[in-house]
């Protein structure tokens, strides 16, 4: 399969090496366009078969293009591609809060997959939800499937409209976590630890406390419940999230990511 990516950023490029550990698609047989020259210069080390900053009639001789700007840069890029790109392809987009159908009429290409990794696909260990349009052949489809699938998980949605629930849970959701560690090494640090001692004591914590959460035979309420014990230290932490309201505020920032994607689809 021959790949052209548009957009050869963190997502654009953990993508691109996905499907390269997977053997899915040769070195040789990936276009990759990349607008900033400091980015171009880092990506020859990658030795596609061809890299280029602007897109040309060759993108029209790929199988699949993958649209991974940011949603600001993507009207530019669309004016260009709509005078290139051929019936035949599939254009597979990764960008947040743009519409199928703005990708459709934009381009004017009807075949569309529309998806929301997150930055654990540079491990393999992403989560991905997507949508197709209903132009995309089932042959194409598994094809992208298989792609996807290179990054880590897979959810297919038959409802496009959930992409942006999507992306305020799993798609931003790796930043809240690691604002969560970060956070609770600050507090080790203030403490009187070392930044590695604080940082160690964190992370192999929530290592240790995903793989309860995979392999415990309990729920989470449970799970808090078995660490805090009655009048302990646990409860005065669990007290003191309650009164700073710590679960409504990490709901409200959800519910603003998705506000912030049904703004983008909107322009
Ligand atoms: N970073 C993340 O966690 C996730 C990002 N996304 C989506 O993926 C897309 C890319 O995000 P990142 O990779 O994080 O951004 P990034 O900034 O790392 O990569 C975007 C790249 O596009 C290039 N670019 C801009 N205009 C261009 C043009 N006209 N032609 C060719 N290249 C151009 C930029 O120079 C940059 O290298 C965004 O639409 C974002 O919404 C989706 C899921 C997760
Ligand atoms: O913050 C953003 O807009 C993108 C989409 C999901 C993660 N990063």
């Amino acid at each position: 399969m021959k790949i052209a990516i548009v957009g050869c950023g963190n997502m654009g490029m953990a993508f691109a090496r996905a499907f390269l550990k997977f053997d899915l698609v040769k070195k040789e047989d990936f276009l990759l366009v990349e607008k900033s020259a400091e980015r171009k210069e880092t990506l020859h080390s990658f030795q596609p078969g061809v890299l280029t900053g602007v897109i040309s009639p060759e993108i029209g001789t790929y199988d699949l293009v993958i649209l991974s700007v940011k949603p600001q840069d993507y009207l530019t890029v669309a004016a260009s591609l709509r005078e290139v790109i051929q019936p035949s392809q599939i254009v597979l987009s990764i960008m947040a809060g743009i519409s199928m159908q703005t990708i459709q009429e934009s381009l004017n290409h009807q075949p569309v997959v529309r998806a929301m990794p997150n930055t654990p696909a540079m491990l393999g260990m992403g989560i991905t939800a997507y949508a197709a349009s209903p132009e995309v052949e089932r042959g194409q489809l598994r094809k992208v499937e298989n792609l996807i699938n290179a990054t880590g998980r897979s959810v297919f949605l038959e409802d496009e409209g959930q992409l942006d629930a999507v992306t305020a849970l799993s798609g931003s959701g790796p930043a809240y976590f690691f604002y969560l560690v970060k956070t609770m090494i600050e507090a080790g640090r203030q403490m009187g630890f070392e930044e590695s001692v604080a940082t160690l004591l964190v992370k192999q914590t929530m290592l240790g406390s995903y793989h309860l959460i995979n392999n415990a035979d309990r729920s989470l309420d449970e799970l808090i419940k078995a660490v805090a014990s009655k009048g302990g230290t646990t409860e005065a932490a669990l007290k003191g999230f309650e009164e700073g309201k710590l679960a409504d505020a990490l709901t409200q920032g959800i519910h603003a990511a998705q506000k912030r994607a049904t703004e983008l689809s909107q322009g």
